[in-house]
């Protein structure tokens, strides 16, 4: 039997299979079973080459931070691109119109984002169908996924593309479950916790860790609310990715104004029209603010920052990571910094490597 038909008669049986807590450990191992056989599925067969973005289909990665757009076909992705970026993807009313991927870089806040327009997916993507499989890869690579739906269209498009991602081990706006699997070479399977795992216990963790052929390992839970699915992940952590995403329905100016309210109170979630030009300023503006990207100004002794130029760091970064996105080898020359702003107590305020910088902070480094 082949993997294909394997994860079938497994589906097969977890729908025969009612969902009740003397279930629950059979269920939990078929799901394991699963995450496995597609596991082994998206790996590249010998000589197919690799099962990621495929040859000549990936853009090299450019700018501060990465957006991919996810979406059926033609629900104004290329349309987006043209109209943030100096890119023009062509757009156009038949569905497939984009083919490959496409990168742009939408100028905001002083900061480069690309922007990656990829071809719709469909139901099934994950399975091979259409682009799918490369389309996800790409968007496995990038910062935020912007989930572009069709306002007119409504009904589960959301559901749909989400399971497709799920599928493909991507988990959207979701934490990487706080457990450690240590695997060793003796001494069995030994479950530790800080509280009691409500979901979880040392047969279902054996039992799982044995389907992929792990006798031995150390495992500690640290979060008592952790499921059999974050413990699956956990196993695959390699081909597992926690990704962002914001969900924009675009084409509001086709649907009521009820309807533009309903869609835009949905989670995290934003409106627009790339025909009519709406809602764009606030789109990019969620977009900045989700990349969580913070601007610093650099400065020399005695000289002026230039604040037309800021440097871009991750929110949260401190004067270390300033140092490793000036110079790989700044900070061993590293004395102190100098820093101006709200991150510090006075002006300036004297700091070390690991100092937290704020947005807009001025930073002077001052060398050995
Ligand atoms: N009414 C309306 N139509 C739009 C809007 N944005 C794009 N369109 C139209 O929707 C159609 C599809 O736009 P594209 O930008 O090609 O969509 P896409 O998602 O890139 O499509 P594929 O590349 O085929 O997957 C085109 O005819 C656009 O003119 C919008 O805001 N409102
Ligand atoms: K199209
Ligand atoms: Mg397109």
């Amino acid at each position: 039997m082949g993997a294909l038909e394997k994860i079938k008669a497994i589906q097969d049986e977890m729908a025969r299979t009612q969902k009740n807590k003397a279930t629950e450990y059979h269920l939990g191992l078929l799901k394991g079973k699963l995450a496995r056989l597609r596991r082994e599925l998206l790996e590249p067969q010998p000589g197919q080459g690799s099962s990621g973005g495929g040859q000549g289909f990936e853009v090299s990665k450019a700018g501060d931070a990465r957006v991919s757009l996810i979406g059926f076909p033609s629900v104004g992705k290329s349309s987006f691109l043209s109209k943030v970026t100096n890119t023009k993807s062509e757009a156009a009313n038949y569905e497939f119109t984009t083919l490959t991927s496409v990168g742009g870089i939408l100028q905001y806040n002083g900061a480069e984002v690309q922007i990656v327009d990829l071809p719709g997916i469909i139901k099934a993507a994950s399975q091979g169908k259409g682009r799918g499989r490369q389309v996800i890869a790409v968007s496995r690579t990038s910062d935020l996924i912007m989930m572009v739906l069709d306002a007119t269209k409504g009904g589960d498009q959301r559901e749909i593309l989400e399971n497709e991602l799920e599928t493909m081990g991507i988990r959207l706006n979701k934490e990487r479950p706080n457990i450690s699997l240590k695997i060793k070479s003796t001494g069995g399977v030994k479950l530790n916790s800080i509280s009691p795992p409500k979901h979880l216990d040392e047969k279902i963790v054996s039992a799982l860790l044995k389907d992929y052929k792990i006798h031995n390992a150390d495992v500690l839970i640290r979060d008592e609310n952790a499921t059999i699915d974050d413990f699956i992940d956990i196993i695959n952590d390699q081909h597992i990715s926690y990704i962002k995403c914001l969900y924009v329905y675009n084409k509001i100016d086709a649907v009521s104004l009820e309807e533009c309210d309903r869609l835009a109170r949905e989670p995290n979630t934003v409106v627009m029209s790339c025909e009519l030009d709406l809602g764009i300023e606030d789109l990019k503006a969620e977009i900045w603010r989700q990349l969580g990207l913070i601007r610093l100004y650099t400065k020399r002794r005695g000289i002026a920052p230039n604040f037309d130029d800021p440097m871009v760091v991750r929110a949260n970064s401190t004067i270390l990571q300033v140092c490793d996105a000036v110079h790989r080898d700044m900070k061993n020359q590293f004395k102190y910094a100098l820093v101006w702003g709200s991150s510090s107590k006075h002006s300036p305020q004297k700091c070390g490597l690991q100092h937290p910088v704020h947005d807009e902070d001025v930073v002077q480094i001052v060398a050995k």
